[in-house]
């Protein structure tokens, strides 16, 4: 574990308590007739180190849940909390939820290595060590030889690894990824998720990441299935493979591996 780069322990969280915690959560999308209610009675904990797998078709709500969680959307009915994290407002969020999306959304201008310490030095982390903090980052994603590079001189892979590292340099307790190897063939994809699992493990930080790949969900240790909207946890003794469970009444933790 690099010195610089902030771990769990750090801070005054309850270090068993949910990073997040969703409490009957629903968010439906406009209202009266064309409303579409995106996800509903939704119960679900992620647990300090939790690695989850959330899988389901198209439209079933993942998105939607992955930006309740992490802050970035507000539900329309119940509660999302993070009894794990410090404090609860937009900034404590922020710092402890990193979140990688679809596309590596690089900034063109920026060399690879600019592009990883620019969150830090927002957040105020001094210039140096931001530098220091990105150097590390990128190397524990493989790519200390690309930190000069113009994103537009990276593969798409590349470019997704150092997304990665954008979020891993800032030290987040929690990592929410939607669909991060969408826009990769399977093989790349593969390669990045283990990047991403193993730079998070070394970091201490629990992963959610949102798939239709059953293979890729197959390499995070618990699998939750989202369909129409709803979380469906499969029963005890499923095995985590690739079937879809049966809908129960429990609530889904991260913890408990299916
Ligand atoms: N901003 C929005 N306005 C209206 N409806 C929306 C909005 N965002 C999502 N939806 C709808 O909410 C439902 C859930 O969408 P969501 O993006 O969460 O699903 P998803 O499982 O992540 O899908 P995908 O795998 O295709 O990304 C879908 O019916 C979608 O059309």
């Amino acid at each position: 574990m690099h010195p610089q780069i902030p771990s769990v322990g750090d801070g005054m969280h309850r270090m068993d308590a949910a990073l997040v915690r969703c409490d009957d959560v629903a968010r439906t999308y406009g209202s009266g007739p064309g409303a579409v209610v995106a996800v509903h009675g939704l119960d679900c904990d992620v647990p300090p180190g939790a690695r989850i797998a959330v899988v389901g078709p198209s439209g079933s709500g993942k998105s939607t849940l992955l930006h309740l969680m992490a802050g970035l959307d507000r539900p329309t009915a119940g509660t999302v909390s993070h009894p794990g994290l410090d404090g609860a407002d937009a900034g404590a969020l922020a710092r402890h939820i990193g979140v990688v999306f679809q596309g590596p959304s690089l900034l063109p201008p920026l060399t690879v290595a600019e592009n990883v310490a620019l969150p830090l030095r927002i957040d105020g982390v001094p210039d140096t060590e931001a530098d220091e903090r990105a150097q590390v980052a990128l190397a524990r994603l493989g790519l200390a030889d690309l930190v000069r590079r113009l994103p537009d001189e990276l593969s798409a892979g590349q470019a997704q690894r150092v997304a990665v590292a954008r979020v891993l340099a800032r030290g987040p307790r929690l990592v929410l990824a939607d669909e991060p190897t969408g826009q990769l063939d399977r093989s790349t994809g593969r390669q990045v998720l283990a990047v991403l699992l193993g730079a998070a493990r070394e970091l201490g930080a629990a992963v959610v990441v949102t798939t239709h790949d059953p293979r890729i969900a197959g390499e995070l240790d618990v699998r939750w299935y989202m369909a129409d909207g709803r979380l469906i946890r499969p029963e005890a003794g499923d095995g985590g493979d690739d079937r879809t469970g049966h809908p129960t009444d429990q609530r889904a933790s991260g913890g408990e591996k299916t």
